[in-house]
């Protein structure tokens, strides 16, 4: 044997010989596994080493990805630095990888950031027995239509505080214009402690740090970690800080959460739980009793359950309130058409009930165009394929990152005609709602990830936006026309309006007396 190695070996004609049939297996071998990989592979733009297609997403992140995709196609790859991301930019596609192949698609990618700030939760957490567990919770004792029935009055409170709170600001301002984004989102904050503490979060004085929390985790949930982008490098996360940054902030989170629930604890003991199903806090110790339910609610998964509602509920309920303001001062028409219809309904009371609300169809058809052309979430919120499946002749491998670019599907031709116009009246007489079964209008996502406070937020939106056009009339600030109002979105991955929206509101002293 030893001999035949030497003779092999040893001849220069042999040695070439084998040379040039390894370099042709060599070959053969890789442009095989090369086209068997990538030639069904959803197209992808020109990249870079390294940084991938990153320098061609700018600081609107699904409006960059929406122009790709009309030359890419509505399936196509994106690499962000060294991982590529799967794009649904179509209604088709969407329905095929979130109805066609929704279990397949039905987890979260795991993300550093989530893993510290989130751990234990359901929204970014992995598809299985403890989302599973958590997701019926939520729907069943959160979030259930019988839920947001018990939670009316406590909306109806909150939506009270907003108006006296415009009116005081109205009355300092002496006519001058004041800043509504502050106060929408003051209301979308306190909408979620008051669901969350109850009645006492007032008195707990907690709503302002909830607030400044809230809006860490959105700077730190709603931007690509760099170990996200750059798995090679994620030893370096440590030295450069983000990750430093989720520790801390969880630290402070955990201390917030523990107070708060430690209150509710002693205040259950004293056997004061005067509201004790209309807060999400003790329906959540409730049910960490029940010898049903105890083994899988652990306190990191309840301090997990309350964050989510936060992180998801605050910022997107305010977004929408915002846009659909900005829109009806922008298009008088429709401001006019819309008060006509709340006023009709509601003759003789100070604010517009729950139950009025449900008898104003144009006011719904509003909120739903305001979410298909300001979607809060427009890449709603990312997943991840559990195993490889095929969309549309494409392969999709095992393990890739998905996100679906609702802001650019909203905008589809083929489903919206004049798709960048604001026209409410395209809802009216349409079956086509945010459920999740029509793929031209998932605002709140489909499928078995679907957002569970959809109700919840629809209910709220509709109440606070009848309540404010309904008290007030409203005007843009002095010299402004509607041409100059700014509706330019703020630079991230939800689509905050840029400008502060700063209108005046004028009292309508025939409700007022
Ligand atoms: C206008 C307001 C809202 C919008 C547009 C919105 C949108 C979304 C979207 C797009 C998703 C991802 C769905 C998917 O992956 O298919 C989501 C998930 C979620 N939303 Fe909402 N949301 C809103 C309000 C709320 C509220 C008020 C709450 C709770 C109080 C909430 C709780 C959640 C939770 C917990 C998830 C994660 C669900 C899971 O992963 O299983 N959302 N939302």
């Amino acid at each position: 044997m030893k001999l035949l190695t030497n003779l092999i070996f040893d001849s220069p004609a042999v040695s070439i010989f084998l040379a040039v049939v390894s370099l042709f297996l060599l070959y053969t071998f890789t442009k095989k596994n090369y086209s068997r990989n990538n030639t069904h592979l959803p197209p992808h733009p020109p990249k870079l080493p390294f940084v991938g297609n990153l320098l061609q997403i700018g600081s609107l992140p699904h409006q960059s990805l929406n122009f790709l995709s009309l030359k890419y196609g509505p399936l196509m790859l994106v690499y962000l630095g060294e991982t590529p991301y799967l794009i649904v930019s179509s209604s088709d596609m969407a329905e095929a990888a979130m109805r066609t192949y929704d279990l397949t698609f039905a987890t979260r990618p795991p993300s550093v950031a989530s893993e510290i700030l989130l751990a234990g939760d359901m929204a970014f957490g992995p598809y299985g027995n403890i989302w599973r567990q958590m997701r019926k919770i939520s729907t069943t004792h959160l979030l259930s239509s019988k839920n947001i029935l018990t939670y009316k009055t406590m909306k109806e409170e909150e939506i009270r505080y907003m108006m006296q709170e415009v009116k005081n600001q109205a009355c300092l301002s002496n006519g001058v214009a004041i800043d509504m984004s502050k106060i929408l989102y003051s209301f979308a904050n306190n909408i979620i402690c008051r669901n969350v503490s109850g009645k006492f979060f007032r008195d707990e004085g907690k709503s302002d740090l909830f607030r400044e929390l809230i809006e860490e985790n959105v700077a730190i949930l709603g931007a690509f970690s760099f170990s996200d982008l750059f798995p090679s490098l994620a030893c370096l996360e440590g030295i450069l800080g983000p990750n430093g940054k989720s520790k801390k902030h969880k630290i402070r989170w955990d201390k917030l959460l523990d107070e708060v629930i430690e209150l509710h604890i002693q205040r259950r003991e004293c056997g004061d739980d005067g509201d004790i199903h209309e807060n999400f806090v003790d329906v959540l110790l409730s049910l960490q009793k029940d010898p049903e339910m105890c083994s899988h609610l652990s306190m990191e998964n309840v301090k997990g359950l309350l964050m989510d509602m936060f992180a998801a509920g605050t910022d997107t309920t305010y977004i929408a309130l915002e846009w659909a303001m900005a829109e009806l001062l922008k298009n008088p028409n429709i401001m006019t058409k819309l008060q006509y219809e709340v006023r009709r309904i509601v003759r003789q009371n100070k604010i517009v009930t729950s139950k009025e609300v449900t008898e104003m169809p144009y006011l719904q058809a509003v909120i739903k165009e305001t979410l298909r052309l300001h979607p809060p979430s427009p890449l709603l919120l990312p997943r991840q394929s559990m195993e490889e499946c095929n969309i549309n002749g494409y392969i999709i491998p095992k393990g890739i990152r998905v996100l679906v670019n609702f802001w650019a599907i909203g905008r589809e031709i083929k489903s919206w005609e004049t798709p960048y116009e604001f026209k409410p009246e395209r809802f009216i007489g349409s079956e086509v709602d945010y459920k999740g079964t029509d793929f031209q209008f998932i605002p709140f996502g489909a499928g078995r990830r679907i957002c569970p406070g959809m109700n919840f937020a629809s209910s709220t939106v509709e109440l606070a936006l009848a309540n404010l056009i309904y008290q007030f009339d409203w005007e843009l600030p002095c010299g402004m026309t509607v041409d100059d109002f700014d509706m330019k979105e703020a630079p991230g991955f939800n689509t905050r309006k840029k400008e502060a929206l700063r209108l005046i509101p004028k009292y309508r002293t025939s409700i007022h007396g």
